[in-house]
Order: structure tokens, then C-alpha cells, then sequence
């Protein structure tokens, strides 16, 4: 089935309770690289989200009851079992996705990393003991799972988008309920799958599949059962699910949209910056939130790593992701390849120039050709918007403060970049950008040891990382008097 070895990690009904949920109707997945179905899902609506739901509530106070020492052996079991199909794991999301073959290998080693992490620091969960402000008390804290937590997750990451807030929610002592996008369920499918064979009790874990997004985010965002809501997609989106989340007082974390800023500054290792901007640019082929997506370069140099830039680019080779070499692969859909064809003309149209690529490889296809383009202006539209392709708009600039407020000038702060060598402009440039995260000679930054997320309009909450822990649980004071 669709070439795994392990044919049963191919599911195509909602996962809930511990039970395969086929549904009356069903929806078609595609290969982005050709437009072949790959398989039909069960499409449930917001009758399949409640029983979700219910079948979270039911299993919470076992799952919350037990050790966190069992609860780890269980998620480590699960990473293990994510590990050892791994090969199959990534074929299944390049299936769905597009991404190449050796990027949803990573992706699975990364989303993989998450439930390694967790599983540790399940064991971590520490409370406090306080100073009484009398003799007679005694004052404690302590850490209790939040409860049933709904989440909801985007295409571009199907594996590690979910992995990144299962294990979290699961270490903690809650349950889970996921709504995957429709365009990439497979790969949410098979790490259930792989979940129960770890022994992950029945309840908590669960995935809903369905078309109707809308109706499934009603019932994730509006179930008084559900104590956290959980989002990873796009701002506009994410500010819906909020203003849903409000009736009932959820917890709610968001993991936004994002527009980088990647700054080069005189000083910096030219060819370390190229490097570092092909691994922050083209991966996912430019769908990833991190992305750099304005590249500032400072005038002296501008020539030089133009001229370098576009060399590299030139060797960047675009295909089917199962393909051996490909380094880019589709984009996601017909309406994501005319967003960015949009932006590149309208920025072209307002006096940017299109020195490589600019265009699709063909009419009948989602493949994007590696874009740069010169005289760029931080108002144009392919700087101002998220572009989600694989585009690079390079921008001039020659002094570091206006640079730093021309990063600044955007409703989004997630992630940053900046290549540089001396010590104090390092120091003044990385506390002097309102992002989430700040990479700085480096352009890959996302680790399970990290605490990823954004400010402003790029969300709020951490995933990964000691903190990511929080957002699962609550704080419980404990006054203890009469002593
Ligand atoms: N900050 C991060 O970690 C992160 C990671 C990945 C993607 N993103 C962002 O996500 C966006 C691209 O992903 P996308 O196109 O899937 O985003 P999207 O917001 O369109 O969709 C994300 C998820 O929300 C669902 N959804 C859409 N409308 C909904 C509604 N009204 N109610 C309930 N669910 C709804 C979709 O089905 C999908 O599962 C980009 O902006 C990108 O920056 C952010
Ligand atoms: O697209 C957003 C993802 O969070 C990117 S990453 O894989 O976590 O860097």
C-alpha cells in the first residue's frame, strides 16, 4: 500500500478510543507532485469531534493517574516505534506532502525528538515548597495536568506539527485530541497507529479527520470537556480560534504565521550566510513558518552575496520528493502556487526585478521555480506578506538601527536571522528584534530543546524545550494550616 513496508501503518479512518472510525461519506488525499489520489479518508464532521472528545474525557483521570515514570515508558516505547519506521513514516508524509523524501525523513526524526524530550521530562515535573508568612501554615505548590487538550494542525509539518504538542500534552498527564489538516492525514493516521502499538492506553490520543474544519474547530474550541486548545497555522485563522476559545476559558497556545527578517551585515562570513539562508529559505520549498523571508544585505557586501546566492540557487533541483536529489519539491496546492506568483508581480510591478526563476516550471504542475529578485523594498507585497514559496526578495540597507526597525516593521515575531561578527553589534541587533526566536550565524534553529515560538502576531505559548511543559499544566497552591 502505497509502497510501505509496513502496510498497516496506511489508515484512512478516524482514530478514536482506540478504535478505527470509518464515516457514510470520505475525502481524497493527493500527491502534491502529480495529482494522484492516494487514498480515501473518512470524513467526519462535528459528530466524530464530540465522540473524540468524550473518549479524551473518559480516559483523562486513568491517564493523569498514572506515574509519570509509566507514562514515559509508554512515550519513549512510541519514539521508539516512530524511529523504527521511520522509512516508511517518511515516505507516507512525501506522499501527502511533497516535501523530499530525505527532508520527511528529518521531519520524522524531529517530530520523533519531541516525544523523546517529553517522555524525559515527564519525570521533571517539580512542584515548590514556600516560606509561610506564619508558623502556623505551611505553603506548597503543585503541578496538575491541564486536562483534555484539542488541537488543530497545519499541512506543512504532518508529522512534527503534532508530535510537538502530543507529547507535551501526553507527559503531562492530559489527553489528546487532534484535527489534522485535510490535505496531509496520513501521517497523523500512522503515528496513532504506532501509539497503540506502544500500549498508549485507548482515549488518549485521538485523531478526527474531515473536511469540515470549521464544524470539527467548533467543537475543539467550544467543548466545556476541552480545558486547553492548542493551534499551529496561520494568524488569520488563529485569531478565529481564539475569539471560539473565549466561551469557555480554554488555555490556548498558538504557533502563528511568521515574515523572518535574514540580515547580513558587513562583517559577516558570506559564504556561512548563503549557507545558512539556502537551509532557512528552501526547506518544506519555502512553506515553513520560519522561513527567512526579507533578506536585508548590507550595501558594501550586496554585490557579492548576490552573486553568490544566486550560484547556489542555481544547483537547487526541483521534483517529485521520492525522487533521488530533489531539494525542492511541489508546493501544496494550486491556490498556494498563485499566491506566490502574485506576490512576485505585484512586487515586480512596483519596481523589484526577477533575477532567477519567477515563475512555475510548468502550467500543469505545482513546482516553483528558486526565485531571487533585487530592489526590493520592505513595503512591497512579497516583503510585507508571508510568502510560503521559494522565493528570496533581497533588500539593501546601510546602517544597523534603520535594519533593525525595518525587521521590526511587521505584526508578526517569530523567527529571526542576522549573520555577523563583531561582538557588540551581535549583542545589539539580537535584543534589539522583537522575534520569538533569534538566529544568529545560523539559519536551522528548531530543536525539541528550544523553546520555539512567537511574539506579536506570530502567537503566543512555547513548544519544545523545559517550558513547553507549561502550557499543560496548572499550578496548584496548596495552604496548609492548624500546624
Ligand atoms: N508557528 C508555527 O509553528 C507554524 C507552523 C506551521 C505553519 N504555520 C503557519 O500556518 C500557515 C500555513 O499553514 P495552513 O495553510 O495549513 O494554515 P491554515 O491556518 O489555513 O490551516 C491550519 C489548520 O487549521 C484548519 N482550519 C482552517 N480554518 C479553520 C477554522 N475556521 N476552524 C478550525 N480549523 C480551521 C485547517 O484545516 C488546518 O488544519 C502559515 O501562516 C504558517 O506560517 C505556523
Ligand atoms: O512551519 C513551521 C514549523 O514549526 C517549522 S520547524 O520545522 O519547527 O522549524
Amino acid at each position: 500500500m502505497l509502497g510501505l513496508s509496513d502496510k498497516a501503518l496506511v489508515r484512512t479512518g478516524a482514530f478514536i478510543d482506540g478504535q478505527w472510525c470509518d464515516s457514510d461519506e470520505s475525502f481524497a488525499v493527493t500527491n502534491p507532485a502529480n495529482g494522484d489520489t492516494l487514498v480515501l479518508v473518512a470524513n467526519h464532521g462535528a459528530g466524530g469531534a464530540e465522540k473524540a472528545v468524550a473518549a479524551a474525557h473518559k480516559a483523562f483521570k486513568a491517564w493523569a493517574a498514572k506515574s509519570a515514570g509509566e507514562r514515559a515508558s509508554l512515550m519513549r516505547k512510541w519514539y521508539e516505534l516512530m524511529m523504527q519506521h521511520q522509512d516508511d513514516l517518511g515516505r507516507l508524509l512525501t506522499l501527502e506532502q511533497g516535501k523530499p523524501l530525505a527532508e520527511a525523513k528529518g521531519e520524522v526524526a524531529y517530530g520523533a525528538s519531541y516525544i523523546e524530550w517529553f517522555a524525559e521530562e515527564a519525570k521533571r515535573v517539580y512542584g515548590d515548597t514556600i516560606p509561610a508568612p506564619s508558623s502556623d501554615k505551611r505553603v506548597l505548590v503543585i503541578k496538575q495536568p491541564v486536562g483534555v487538550v484539542s488541537a488543530v494542525t497545519p499541512w506543512n509539518f504532518p508529522n512534527a506539527m503534532i508530535a510537538r504538542k502530543a507529547a507535551a500534552a501526553l507527559a503531562a498527564g492530559c489527553t489528546f485530541v487532534v484535527k489534522p489538516a485535510a490535505e496531509t492525514p496520513l501521517s497523523a493516521l500512522a503515528m496513532a497507529e504506532l501509539a497503540q502499538r506502544a500500549g498508549i492506553p485507548d482515549g488518549v490520543l485521538n485523531v478526527i479527520t474531515g473536511k469540515d474544519s470549521k464544524a470539527i474547530g467548533k467543537v475543539l474550541t467550544e467543548d466545556p470537556r476541552v480545558r486547553k486548545f492548542t493551534f499551529t497555522g496561520s494568524t488569520q485563522v488563529g485569531k478565529v480560534l481564539i475569539s471560539q476559545c473565549a466561551s469557555t476559558v480554554k488555555k490556548v497556545s498558538m504557533e502563528l504565521g511568521g515574515n523572518a527578517p535574514f540580515i547580513v551585515f558587513d562583517d559577516a562570513d558570506l559564504d556561512a550566510a548563503v549557507k545558512g539562508l539556502l537551509a532557512s529559505k528552501f526547506r518544506n520549498a519555502g512553506q515553513t513558518c520560519v522561513c527567512a523571508n526579507r533578506i536585508f544585505v548590507h550595501q558594501k557586501v550586496y554585490q557579492t552575496f548576490s552573486e553568490k546566492l544566486i550560484a547556489a540557487v542555481a544547483d537547487l533541483k526541483i521534483g517529485d520528493g521520492l525522487e533521488q536529489g530533489t531539494t525542492i519539491g511541489p508546493l501544496i496546492s494550486s491556490d498556494a502556487l498563485e499566491k506566490v506568483q502574485g506576490l512576485i508581480s505585484d512586487s515586480v510591478s512596483q519596481g523589484a526585478k526577477v533575477v532567477a526563476g519567477g515563475e512555475a516550471v510548468d502550467k500543469d504542475s505545482l513546482f516553483f521555480k528558486p526565485t531571487v529578485m533585487t530592489g526590493v523594498t520592505n513595503q512591497m507585497p512579497v516583503a510585507s506578506e508571508e510568502i510560503f514559496g521559494p522565493v528570496v526578495p533581497l533588500i539593501a540597507f546601510d546602517d544597523e538601527q534603520q535594519v533593525i526597525d525595518m525587521a521590526n516593521d511587521t505584526d508578526f515575531g517569530l523567527a529571526a536571522y542576522f549573520y555577523a561578527r563583531d561582538m557588540g553589534r551581535v549583542w545589539r541587533v539580537a535584543e534589539g528584534l522583537e522575534y520569538g526566536m533569534v538566529g544568529i550565524n545560523e539559519g536551522a534553529i528548531s530543536n525539541p530543546a528550544a523553546p520555539f515560538g512567537g511574539v506579536k502576531q506570530s502567537g503566543n505559548g512555547r513548544e519544545g524545550s523545559r517550558y513547553g511543559l507549561d502550557d499543560y499544566l496548572e499550578c496548584k497552591y496548596l495552604c496548609m494550616g492548624g500546624i
